[in-house]
This record gives C-alpha cells, sequence and structure tokens, in this order.
C-alpha cells in the first residue's frame, strides 16, 4: 500500500487571495484526515505565497499528537526553512532546490554539484529527528549519491512521468521511474513522488513496486472542486491500496 500524502498549498492559495481565513487550512486537514488521509504536505515558500510559516506551526500543533498521521514540509534549506523545521518538527522533510521566485518545482536535487552544500545540512536535521526525503529526477547516479548522504528517502519527481502520460513514449519514463525506485530500495532508501499525479495518472505510478507514498495537491484540489473531497479521497485511497 502507498500511503497519499494530501498537499494543501491550492487551499492556503485560496484563502490568501481574499486576506481572510476561508478557507480554513487546518480545517482542511481536519476534513482529510477525517476521510482517511494518513499524511499533510505543505511546501512553504518564502513569499509566503500559499502556506505561511503559521500555517507550519498550526499544522505542526494539529498533526504532532495524532497517531499515524504525518506532516511533511517541502522546502528549499534555507536558514529561516531549517529553523522552521527545528521549530515545527514534521515527521518528515522533503528538501526541494527551489529558487524563491519559482513558480512550482521543476527539478530534482543534484548531487554531483549541492552535495557539498547538503551534507551539512542533512547532519543537522538529523538532529531535529525529521525524517530527511530529498527531491529526486529518477537518475540511476544521482539516487546513488544520495544513499552516500543521510537522507532516509528520495521523492521522485514526477513532472516527467505525468507530462508524458499520454504519449508514445510513456513506457520509456516508466521504465526510468521503476528502475530509479528499485535502486532506491536496493540500496536502503525509502521511495516517496509527486508532483502533477492525478485520478488518471496515479493507478499506473503504483504499479512500480516500493513506492512508499504519494504527495499530490494542485489535482487533486482541481478534482475536489469537479466531483466533491468525499468521492475524490476515496478514489485516491482506493488507487493508493493498489500500491506495493
Ligand atoms: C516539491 C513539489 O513537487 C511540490 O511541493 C510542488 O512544488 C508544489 O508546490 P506549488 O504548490 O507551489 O506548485
Ligand atoms: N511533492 C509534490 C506535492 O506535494 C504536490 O505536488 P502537486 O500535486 O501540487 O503537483
Amino acid at each position: 500500500m502507498t500511503e497519499l500524502s494530501v498537499n494543501l498549498n491550492k487551499i492556503a492559495l485560496l484563502r490568501n487571495a481574499r486576506g481572510h481565513d476561508a478557507p480554513n487550512v487546518v480545517e482542511f486537514a481536519k476534513k482529510f484526515i477525517t476521510l482517511g488521509v494518513k499524511g499533510i504536505t505543505i511546501h512553504p515558500r518564502p513569499d509566503e505565497r500559499h502556506i505561511t510559516r503559521q500555517d507550519a506551526h498550526d499544522l505542526g500543533d494539529l498533526i504532532r499528537p495524532l497517531d499515524g498521521i504525518e506532516l511533511n514540509i517541502e522546502g528549499y534549506p534555507s536558514e529561516d526553512f531549517l529553523q522552521l523545521i527545528e521549530a515545527v518538527r514534521p515527521d518528515q522533510t522533503t528538501l526541494v532546490p527551489d529558487l524563491p521566485g519559482q513558480l512550482t518545482s521543476d527539478h530534482g536535487f543534484d548531487f554531483h554539484t549541492q552535495g557539498a552544500f547538503l551534507a551539512p545540512i542533512l547532519s543537522r536535521l538529523k538532529n531535529s529527528g525529521t525524517r530527511i526525503s530529498i527531491f529526486l529526477d529518477p537518475d540511476l547516479a544521482q539516487v546513488r549519491l544520495a544513499a552516500q548522504s543521510q537522507a532516509d528517502r528520495i521523492e521522485l519527481y514526477t513532472e516527467a512521468y505525468a507530462d508524458t502520460f499520454n504519449r508514445p513514449n510513456r513506457q520509456d519514463i516508466y521504465q526510468q521511474y521503476h528502475e530509479a525506485a528499485a535502486l532506491a530500495v536496493n540500496l536502503g532508501l525509502g521511495v516517496n513522488a509527486g508532483h502533477d499525479l492525478n485520478l488518471d495518472n496515479l493507478p499506473r505510478f503504483v504499479t512500480i513496486p516500493g513506492i512508499q507514498e504519494v504527495s499530490i495537491g494542485h489535482a487533486l484540489v482541481v478534482e475536489c472542486l469537479e466531483l466533491g473531497i468525499n468521492t475524490v479521497v476515496r478514489q485516491y485511497l482506493a488507487i493508493c491500496q493498489q500500491g506495493h
């Protein structure tokens, strides 16, 4: 079974559009948890365009006492971000190499050029007790280097998979993810995945062995608008049950 972690960025984006507290991010986290979701993901960006630092604290306070529910905080490991992680103490921290103004995540870390930068950061995060995941392209050399680092897991950046889902070359791309996940598992890393996954493309993705968690936000929120939150969560959980 693959765990579903619902990314609440777009709930916060809608909230921020009016400057009031609707929709309330914590209330939406509670709704998803009540419907059976076991993970909540947020990606606070430096400009707080959607998730704010306060949201991270509020969600930490909500989730910390809940057995079996995980908070995953994603972001670029700036000093500000690291201090937020040390204060909130999420179950999992996913490091993403995004520049401050970036529209959305569009590549994984490169251990060849950024390994030395990451090493002391990973040591520091180890002391805070959070599980460390590194956002990575499905590249075997990167997976090998991640396995030599202090990372516990990788998160495979699934844009290429999602983008080619309806194209003729989809089998080759699927194979890349399959091989990257298999190598990671062989080398002792856990494997997460995310970005642009949705109700259409997820069923095939979870046939890749070893995918422990998928974090999904943008499409899931759009699908909730179209189909309703209860229906959408039920469908995602049914798909994730097929993961192994
Ligand atoms: C790391 C990742 O793939 C997601 O966190 C994604 O970046 C979502 O961020 P936005 O909602 O800001 O696009
Ligand atoms: N880590 C990926 C994530 O949290 C959600 O990405 P998306 O579904 O909003 O593309």
